[in-house]
C-alpha cells in the first residue's frame, strides 16, 4: 500500500515551497502528520470497524443488489472492494495518484472528490443480507445463486413485519451493506461511490441513506448527541469498554452456529430501520406530554423522577398511584429492567431528505442498531415498540433491513473470505 495519503501529496507540494523560505514548512509536514495519524481508524482486527468505533459524526449507508449469477465475480469484487476500503480508511486513493495521475485516456480510479481531505474517522463495514444465501423478502423466487444456502446462519432472516410500519421495498433489504461513517461527510460519500463505481456489473444500490448528527454515543468520552425530538438520545447505550456486555449482547459466540455458519463467530447482526418522524405534531405536544413519551427530561436528559443523565431509572417510583416514569414511555418499553436484561448496541443518526410535498419534513431517524441475536433481541423490543410505546405514534418506519456482519479482518484477507472459502 501506498504510504502517500490524499492530504501528505497536497501537504508534500506545499511542504517544498515552505522548505524553500525556512525549517517552517518541515514543523508544519511533521504536525500535518500526527493530525493525519490521529485520524485513521484502523481497518483490520477482531471485530470489523464501524460498530463500537468512537461514533462519527456522518454517514452514508448503501445496500447494494448483487445482479450477477457468478460467484468468481462476486469474490473478486469483494477482494476489490476490501483493497480499496483499506486504502481509504486510511485516507488514500483508491489506487495510487488513481484520480489524476494514469494517463489522459483512462478513466481515473478514484473520483477526486476527496484529494486534499483526511481520513476523517472513516469507517467501512460490511454485511451480507438473506438475499445472498437464496430467497428473501425482495426476490421470494430467486435460487441459491452461490451455493451458500447451507451457510447461511439462522439468524439471518429478513425481519418480520411490525405494526405501525410502512414499509416501501424500494428503501429496504439488500444483498449486501456497507455502512459509511466519517466526520466529513464528503469521505463518507466518496468512500461508497467509489466501491459502488468498484462493483458496476456485479452489484447495484438498492438503496442508501445520508445521515448527520449521530444519534449514539459509544464511547464514554463522547457527549450524548440529541435526536430531532430534541432529545438526548444515546444515554443507556453499550460502550466500547463494557466487554462483558459486548461478548453478551453483541458478538456472535462460536457456540451460536452449527460448523457451516462458523464465519459469523466474532460478528453482528445489523439492523437498519429508516424511521421517520412526524416531526410537526411532535412539536405541537407540550413539553411535559414529550417528556412522559420518552420517559426522560429533556433538558439534562434524567430519567423522570431522577436528576442526572446517568441516573438510573426507577419504574417502582409512583406519584398519586401511577409511575412516575408511565409504562408506556419508550424508556419503559425498551430499558432492560423491563426487559429480562436484554440489551443492543445502538448506532443511528438523524436525516433530512427535504420535504414531503406537503409541507412536511421527511426526517427522522436512521436507527441502526447491532446484536447477537435479533430474533431474542432487537425483534421483540421493537413489537413492543409497535404495540405499547407512546412514542410510536409519532413514527412511520418505511425502510427495514437485516444483514449479518462478519468479524474483522486478519492481514491479507478480504470481506467474506470465510463466508466463500
Ligand atoms: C427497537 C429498538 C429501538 C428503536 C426502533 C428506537 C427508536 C427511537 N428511539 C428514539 C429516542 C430515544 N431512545 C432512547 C433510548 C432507547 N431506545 C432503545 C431502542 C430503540 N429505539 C433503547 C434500547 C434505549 C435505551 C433504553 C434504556 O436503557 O433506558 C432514548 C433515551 C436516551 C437513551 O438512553 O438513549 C431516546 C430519546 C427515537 C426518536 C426513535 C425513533 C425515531
Ligand atoms: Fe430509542
Amino acid at each position: 500500500m501506498s504510504k502517500v495519503s490524499r492530504r501528505a501529496v497536497i501537504g508534500g507540494a506545499a511542504g517544498v515551497g515552505a522548505a524553500a523560505v525556512g525549517f517552517g514548512g518541515g514543523y508544519a509536514l511533521a504536525r500535518d502528520a500526527d493530525v493525519e495519524r490521529s485520524h485513521v481508524v484502523p481497518f483490520r482486527g477482531p471485530h470489523q470497524a464501524g460498530i463500537v468505533t468512537e461514533a462519527q459524526d456522518r454517514l452514508h449507508f448503501a445496500a447494494f443488489d448483487v445482479i450477477t449469477d457468478k460467484r468468481e465475480d462476486v469474490v473478486d469484487m469483494l477482494q476489490k472492494w476490501t483493497a480499496a476500503a483499506e486504502r481509504l480508511t486510511h485516507g488514500h486513493e483508491v489506487t495510487p495518484d488513481g484520480a489524476v495521475g494514469l494517463g489522459d485516456y483512462v478513466p481515473p480510479s478514484d473520483t477526486g472528490e476527496a484529494l486534499g481531505l483526511s481520513a476523517a474517522h472513516l469507517t467501512l463495514t460490511i454485511g451480507f443480507g438473506p438475499g445472498l444465501f437464496g430467497p428473501s423478502a425482495a426476490y421470494p423466487d430467486r435460487p441459491d445463486r452461490f451455493g451458500l444456502a447451507a451457510r447461511k446462519p439462522a439468524g439471518l432472516t429478513d425481519l418480520p413485519a411490525f405494526a405501525a410500519e410502512k414499509i416501501e421495498p424500494q428503501r429496504s433489504y439488500g444483498d449486501i451493506c456497507v455502512q459509511a461513517c466519517a466526520d466529513d461527510p464528503q469521505v463518507a460519500v466518496h468512500a461508497i461511490r467509489n466501491l459502488a463505481r468498484i462493483g458496476v456489473g456485479v452489484v447495484s444500490v438498492r438503496w442508501s441513506q445520508l445521515g448527520f448528527g449521530r444519534t449514539a454515543s459509544t464511547t464514554r468520552a463522547q457527549d450524548t448527541p440529541r435526536n430531532l425530538f430534541g432529545f438526548k438520545d444515546g444515554t443507556a447505550n453499550i460502550r466500547a469498554d463494557e466487554t462483558d456486555d459486548l461478548n453478551k449482547w453483541v458478538w456472535v459466540d462460536e457456540a451460536d452456529n452449527p460448523p457451516a455458519a462458523q464465519w459469523m463467530t466474532g460478528g453482528t447482526y445489523l439492523v437498519a430501520r429508516r424511521i421517520r418522524m412526524d416531526i410537526e405534531p411532535w412539536d405541537r405536544a407540550n413539553l411535559l406530554e414529550q417528556e412522559l413519551i420518552v420517559g426522560r427530561t429533556k433538558g439534562p436528559g434524567a430519567p423522570l423522577g431522577q436528576v442526572g443523565e446517568f441516573d438510573e431509572p426507577d419504574f417502582q417510583v409512583t406519584s398519586g398511584r401511577a409511575p412516575v416514569i408511565p409504562r408506556n414511555s419508550h424508556v419503559a418499553v425498551t430499558n432492560p429492567k423491563n426487559r429480562g436484561g436484554v440489551r443492543i448496541l445502538r448506532r443511528g443518526y438523524n436525516f433530512t431528505d427535504g420535504s414531503d410535498g406537503f409541507g412536511h419534513l421527511d426526517a427522522g431517524l436512521f436507527f441502526i442498531a447491532f446484536n447477537r441475536d435479533s430474533h431474542s433481541q432487537f425483534i421483540p423490543m421493537q413489537h413492543d415498540m409497535s404495540r405499547k410505546d407512546a412514542m410510536t405514534e409519532y413514527l412511520i418506519p418505511n425502510g427495514s433491513a437485516h444483514f449479518a456482519v462478519p468479524a474483522g479482518l486478519k492481514p491479507g484477507e478480504y470481506w467474506g473470505q470465510h463466508l466463500f472459502s
